[in-house]
């Protein structure tokens, strides 16, 4: 006998009160044991599509709904009585006609009346999306055979409705198709082969070995992904690869929990050490925090998690003794007086860059290997004797550091590189797009020949901390095993589509590879975000307490509502709301119900004292980008509520999404 979970048990187990909750655990643990246990009552569901569906009850009021075929059984849902009985009413479980893939159908006969008859109506007023597909393509993303027709009725209005009512796989490909990608074929079950093994099965069902398995299960309800895989999301946990690979997508795709997972599933082997790691220590808390929910005390005592930096002194101050690192303005001191000493007449900010960004970061060795650098990341063509000049001021600076026993953060890197292998046997990075060229270079040379040795998590559009950089310069070569996941877990239809116009549709890396951001769809749908322009900052003030407030009235949780700002000179203002304010900065890798971004005014974002930094063309580009950035990341970190606003004159970006808005109005 086969015990399973359905991804729909989780989805309604969530909405009942802790202590109904608990009960219902209790209750799906003495299932497990024994399901025929005389408690349960069991009853078949007499007006059911699927004769399998039966009921157990957990208490007077609470009935789990289980589909009991060929011996094995499934928790397919729980709720109250009355709810229970039209839920199981109204499903089949069957094996799709095309891709054998075993899916939980609602039945489109059951579907009440005012909904059909939207779409319908909808259909014959607007453009219907997909009247031109056959059925045979609609059957190959997985759509089930009585929703053949409802699909083809689909508008832009209607169309998130109608994928929220279908399997996962047949609502990705139609809302990716809404988008204007052209879904794959699902993959089809071979004759012979269990169904329950598809693919896009294993998305939403999970078999359970044991209660203590489906203990670890149940604990936390809300942490779907600790169980749930998308087919994508499970292909870069489970494949091997043999050179460095990559798993990119924008904001909310689950790149962090494919690196959880990978990392968890490296560290079965007793023989792995495993670092997983990101770029700062808060967000290396975060995985920390995070890890015991997938993986057994075993593999945990393999994985090692701390940011990339604090891994790097700490081999490095184990290998070579303690040493400082140098400090920013100490650093430009060094390169000024030497730049003084040499009688050469330098921009400060152009000589630090040119130290920091080529000579420290690429570990440039002598004046002929920085004659003949191509200018990575730099625009600024430059004449050789201007090189040799410049040289001789770099030089300088090294001994100086050297007989002054201070090191730079790229220096350690480097330092590391040059020495004996690194106490890991993998690395699984997440937040790459924000690795410095040093730590890029020191990992490619330590784990990039190793079979699945390097394993990277970003998203380009969330650069916003360091400069862009060719990784295959670096030793670091992804092509061809770096792809991207499409399905946004965290934000709501309509915040994903707002926070995406912030972004063009197709980003161009370092090394010139593009990618293309279209064909993201969400798995739930929410308000349309809150856009709003004001003539004065009390006005500004006094509506975004009011819509605090609604989200409390409505029962959200003060602690599930945050407020980003540019910079921490504008925290102090909203302190007194008594809602988390933080930057947006800090809000990287965090998520909350609710988000709002006031203050967006014209010269804080971008922000304008680092606008008048840009000494070129290319400098003011990277500003305009990675200011983009932050933005981008700051709405997507709204799971539900988005608001952006800003006091006249406001922020380009910001006119930018309020101009869509008044677009979408006419
Ligand atoms: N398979 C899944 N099932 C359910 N929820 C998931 C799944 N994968 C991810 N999530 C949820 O989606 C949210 C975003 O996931 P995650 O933080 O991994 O995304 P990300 O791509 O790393 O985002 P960002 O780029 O913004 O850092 C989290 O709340 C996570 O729990």
């Amino acid at each position: 006998m086969t015990h399973r979970i359905a991804d729909t048990f989780y989805d309604a187990l969530e909405k009942l009160h802790p202590q109904e909750q608990k009960a219902v655990k209790q209750s799906a643990f003495d299932f497990q044991m024994d399901p025929s246990l005389p408690g349960f009552s069991m009853h078949r569901v007499d007006r059911a599509r699927d004769p399998n569906f039966w009921t157990a009850r957990v208490n007077r009021d609470i009935r789990m709904v289980i589909h009991k075929a060929k011996g094995d059984t499934l928790l397919a849902w729980v709720g109250h009585h009355d709810a229970a009985y039209r839920w199981a009413e109204t499903r089949r479980i069957e094996s799709h006609p095309r891709t054998g893939a075993v899916q939980i159908v609602e039945a489109r006969e059951t579907v009440e009346d005012v909904v059909i008859q939207r779409i319908v109506e909808e259909a014959v007023r607007l453009p219907r999306l997909f009247a031109d597909e056959t059925n045979d393509t609609l059957l190959s993303w997985g759509v089930p055979e009585d929703w053949l027709d409802t699909v083809r009725d689909a508008t832009e209005d209607t169309v998130v409705d109608i994928a929220l009512r279908l399997p996962s796989e047949a609502a990705d490909a139609i809302m990716a198709a809404a988008t204007g990608e052209r879904p794959q074929p699902a993959p089809v079950v071979a004759a012979g082969e269990d169904p329950w093994a598809h693919p896009d099965a294993l998305r939403r069902f999970r078999v359970v070995e044991n209660v203590e398995e489906l203990k670890a299960a149940l604990d936390a309800p809300w942490e779907k992904w600790t169980v749930f895989l998308h087919p994508a999301q499970r292909e870069f946990v489970e494949r091997d690869f043999n050179g460095p690979a990559r798993v990119i997508g924008s904001a909310g795709t689950g790149k962090t929990i494919v690196a959880l997972h990978r990392a968890v599933r490296l560290a079965a082997d007793p023989d792995a050490r495993v670092l997983l790691t990101t770029f700062n220590r808060r967000l290396a808390d975060l995985l920390r925090a995070k890890l015991p929910l997938v993986a057994g005390h075993e593999e945990q005592a393999r994985i090692f998690v701390e940011d990339l930096g604090a891994v790097i002194h700490r081999l490095h101050a184990e290998r070579f003794g303690g040493v400082e690192i140098v400090d920013e303005a100490t650093l430009r001191r060094f390169l000024e007086e030497a730049a003084a000493e040499a009688g050469l007449a330098v921009d400060p900010d152009f000589l630090f860059d040119e130290w920091l960004l080529i000579v420290d970061a690429w570990d440039v060795a002598d004046a002929d290997a920085y004659r003949d650098l191509p200018r990575l990341g730099r625009k600024t063509r430059m004449a050789a004797s201007r090189r040799d000049a410049l040289w001789a001021v770099f030089a300088q600076v090294r001994a100086r550091l050297a007989r002054e026993g201070l090191v730079t953060e790229a220096g350690c890197a480097h330092a590391l590189r040059q020495g004996d292998p690194m106490p890991f046997t993998h690395v699984i990075v997440d937040e790459a797009q924000d690795i410095s060229v040093a730590e890029l270079m020191l990992l490619g040379a330590m784990f990039g020949a190793r079979p699945n040795g390097l394993f990277f998590a970003g998203d380009i559009g969330q650069r916003i901390f360091r400069a862009p950089f060719p990784w295959s310069a670096a030793g670091v070569d992804v092509r061809g095993r770096s792809r991207s996941l499409k399905v946004n877990y965290r934000t709501s239809h309509q915040i994903r589509k707002r926070s995406d116009t912030l972004l063009p549709e197709t980003l161009v890396e370092a090394d010139g590879a593009e990618e293309n951001r279209l064909g993201v769809t969400s798995v739930f749908d929410g308000p349309v975000p809150t856009i709003r322009v004001y003539d004065t900052p009390e006005s500004e003030r006094e509506e975004l307490e009011a819509w605090v407030d609604t989200l409390l009235h409505a029962g959200v949780e003060r602690e599930e509502i945050a407020i980003l700002v540019r910079s921490s000179d504008q925290m102090a203002a909203l302190d007194a709301m008594n809602i988390h304010v933080m930057t947006m900065h800090d809000a990287k890798g965090a998520e909350f119900r609710a988000v709002a971004v006031p203050r967006l005014a014209h010269d804080v974002i971008p922000d304008e004292s680092r606008l008048l930094t840009a000494r070129d063309e290319a400098h003011l580009d990277e500003i305009m980008t990675t200011e983009r950035h932050l933005l981008y990341v700051a709405a997507t970190r709204a799971r539900d509520f988005l608001w952006m606003s800003g006091v006249a004159p406001v922020s380009e970006f910001l006119s930018d999404l309020a101009d869509r808005e008044l677009e979408r109005g006419r």
